[in-house]
């Protein structure tokens, strides 16, 4: 058993750790890649090292990996609910003793605090304990027919299902993909994201050593070529997908050739309503969980916060005191708060967003600006300073606003909101540390503003007026709605998107639907009366 890499954990630090194990698992092991050259190299975010190798997976491995799922999901499948619960607590209880050890590895593959990290992988284990609590209680029903007959209808698993994951959660969303496929008697290959290739596997050999058969959770490393060999297998039978809008897309249509079922958990640009009525504390904590948490690459973030008119400035002084408060630096340190993006291309992303902000005529309230830790080893790695863009007229209108700072403001500022719904930071997901306040008036106004959008994963609303609260609720068009907080995602609530954000359900009791099928079964109990 692999154990090395996690096995060397307790004693690792930024900077330190070099991963040479296979990050390929099938047929109950690790497996090498086999041909090495198109490895990519996987870098440590903090340092800009490279952390291993990630060589994807050709055809060839990619059917051996199916066939050996396959082979599993015909033992897996015939076992009782019950039984494969039993398989799926011992795997929960490994990953809770293992919890500081993974996240550890989480954290340095990801760039996101170990704090985090811890919460992401009590998340995962006890998805599968969800899951597990639910494998026992799939049934049909039993319908009574005339003349004695009846039918009643089977809750079958759909065979082997294939997950494609993003790089935000690795190991969480390679737990809420497999949680439910594997309680419903499926089989479930598993691609990471080529930039967070580490942890997938251990949870691989964690189901291994919990009893399941060997081939049931299976891991293959690649990109976009190794997805679309997943894609267009024949044998897959569903394809449960998390990532950006553009690839969902590519997914769906290529799974639409064999029609195999899809799950599609995308992107968001979600709005977070704040009322001049709110709990003013709360609400501004609930702004900075909802753009923060990961160096802000969270799908479901508030990134659009409207903020009513009246309560604008002292809104804004506190998000902003806070958000220059944030420690930023080693992800391994509990006293840090953010950690480095996950890659150069994606810092200079969201960088070059806040340029763009800024030539648009929007204000940088705080942040936004490459950061170098005074920790020398982490000078190579990909962080910034959490950013606001705020609206500075609005400070102005306010009446309670700065004189002092309205000077600095120029002409065209103090007339122009400098934050628009037509700006490229409020209307494209930057999937970083940027959050884009903008003012609103009247609740309609901002109903309509909060929904012009084609993404629709989550949403929020600060308010202390209860009726209010659930007349904004039911008018989102967004698959959840937090009222008063934000980012509270527990395991037994359904999660998924409206619109371009993607269909089907993660998470909750319904995501059984979308890992089974139902068969019916009609039984005669007289003789057959034929027509003909
Ligand atoms: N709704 C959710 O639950 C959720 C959760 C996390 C992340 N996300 C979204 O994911 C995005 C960020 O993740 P990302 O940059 O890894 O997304 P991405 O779309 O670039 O990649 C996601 C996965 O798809 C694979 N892939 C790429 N091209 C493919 C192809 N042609 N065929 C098959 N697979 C292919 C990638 O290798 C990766 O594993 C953001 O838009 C974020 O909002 C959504
Ligand atoms: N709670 C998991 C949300 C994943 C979004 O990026």
């Amino acid at each position: 058993m692999a154990q090395s890499t996690l096995d060397s954990m307790p004693g690792a630090s930024t900077g330190t750790v070099v991963i040479t194990e296979p990050l390929n698992f099938w047929g109950g092991k690790r497996v090498k890649p086999r041909e090495e050259k198109n490895a990519e190299p996987v870098f440590e975010p903090a340092t800009g090292r490279v952390l291993c190798q990630m060589v994807p997976c050709g055809a060839e491995e990619v059917d051996e990996a199916i066939q050996s799922a396959y082979a599993a999901y015909q033992k897996w499948s015939k076992m009782a609910g019950m039984e494969r619960a039993r398989v799926m607590l011992e795997a929960a209880r490994i990953i809770r003793e293992r919890r500081e050890k993974i996240a550890k590895l989480e954290a340095i593959n990801n760039g996101k605090t170990i704090t985090e990290a811890l919460v992401n992988i009590d998340i995962s284990w006890k998805s599968i304990e969800y899951y597990a609590g639910l494998a026992g209680t799939l049934a049909g029903q039993h319908i009574q027919l005339p003349g004695g007959a009846f039918a009643y209808s089977r809750r079958e698993p759909l065979g082997v299902c294939v997950g494609i994951g993003a790089w935000n959660f690795p190991f969480v969303i390679a737990t809420m993909k497999s949680a439910p496929a594997l309680a419903c008697g499926n089989a479930i290959v598993y691609k990471p994201s080529p930039m967070a290739p580490v942890t997938a596997v251990i949870l691989a050999e964690i189901y291994k050593e919990a009893g399941v058969p060997d081939g049931l959770f299976c891991v293959v490393q690649g990109g976009a070529e190794t997805g679309s060999l997943l894609c267009h297998h024949p044998k897959v039978a569903k394809v449960s997908f998390t990532g950006s809008v553009p690839t969902g897309k590519k997914v769906m249509e290529m799974s639409a050739k064999s029609v195999k079922q899809v799950t599609l958990e995308l992107g968001g640009k979600s709005p977070l309503i704040i009322f001049k009525d709110c709990e003013l504390e709360n609400a501004v904590k609930g702004a900075l969980m909802a753009n923060f948490l990961t160096q802000g690459q969270v799908c479901c973030n508030g990134t659009r916060v409207f903020v009513q008119r009246e309560i604008m400035p002292q809104f804004l002084e506190e998000v902003v005191k806070r958000t220059k408060a944030i420690p930023v630096g080693d992800p391994l340190l509990g006293s840090t708060r953010m950690g480095p993006l996950i890659s150069k291309p994606q810092l200079e992303k969201v960088l070059g967003f806040v340029s763009q902000a800024k030539k648009e005529g929007a204000r940088v309230l705080c942040g936004g600006d490459p950061f170098v830790p005074s920790d020398p080893k982490l000078k190579g790695g990909y962080f910034m300073s959490p950013c606001v863009l705020g609206t500075s007229n609005t400070l102005v209108n306010g009446g309670t606003a700065h004189a002092q700072s309205a000077l600095f403001f120029n002409t065209q500022s103090l007339s122009t909101d400098n934050c628009r719904d037509d700006m490229t930071c409020v209307k494209e997901e930057i999937f970083g540390p940027v959050m884009s306040v903008l003012p609103f008036d009247t609740e309609e106004e901002v109903i309509q503003r909060a929904n012009n959008t084609t993404f629709g994963l989550a949403s929020g609303v600060f308010t202390r007026d209860i009726s209010r609260a659930h007349r904004v609720a039911a008018s989102m068009e967004a698959g959840t709605c937090f009222i008063n907080n934000y980012n509270i995602n527990p395991i037994e609530l359904p999660f998924g998107g409206y619109k371009m954000s993607g269909f089907g359900r993660e998470n909750g009791q319904v995501t059984i639907e979308y890992y089974s099928q139902l068969k019916t079964v009609v039984v005669e109990m007289g003789d057959v009366e034929s027509l003909f």
